[in-house]
């Protein structure tokens, strides 16, 4: 009972990182996310970053990757169950793409208001 417990949970685990993986792999934003990412980690150990400074570039990196995958599934979906053109499909892709927006906006912000003073 227990092993089956604990087997489904590390199943679920499997399909998450599948998820990350097929996110990697099909979508051109994500390697571009995954660039961004890894240019950002780098200017931060360079700078050497106080802790805070690294919980706010981690919210702000994470907000991006959920936002942009949330976005993908979202699109997705929505070709899948109406591939023909709707007004309401573009409301609701269009929207979605408006959370991307908002999250890069932010962790931009956050980016420079971080790294600015480093590099002055
Ligand atoms: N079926 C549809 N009905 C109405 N508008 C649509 C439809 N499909 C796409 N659109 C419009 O086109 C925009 C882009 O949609 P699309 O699904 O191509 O997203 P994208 O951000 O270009 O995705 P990707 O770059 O991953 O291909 C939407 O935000 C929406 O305005």
């Amino acid at each position: 009972m227990k092993n089956s417990y604990f087997s489904r949970r590390i199943a679920s685990f499997g399909y998450a990182f599948n998820g990350i993986a097929a996110f990697l792999c099909s979508e051109p934003h994500a390697r571009i996310h995954a660039v961004a990412t890894i240019v950002v980690t780098a200017a931060g150990c360079w700078y050497k970053l106080t802790r805070m400074e690294w919980i706010l570039l981690i919210i702000a990196i994470a907000m991006v990757w959920v936002t942009e995958m949330l976005n993908t599934v979202i699109e997705k979906i929505m070709d899948h169950l109406s591939p023909d053109y709707h007004l309401k499909v573009k409301w609701i892709k269009d929207v979605a793409a408006g959370a991307v927006l908002v999250a890069a906006i932010a962790a931009a912000a956050i980016g420079a208001l971080i790294f600015i003073p480093h590099i002055l």
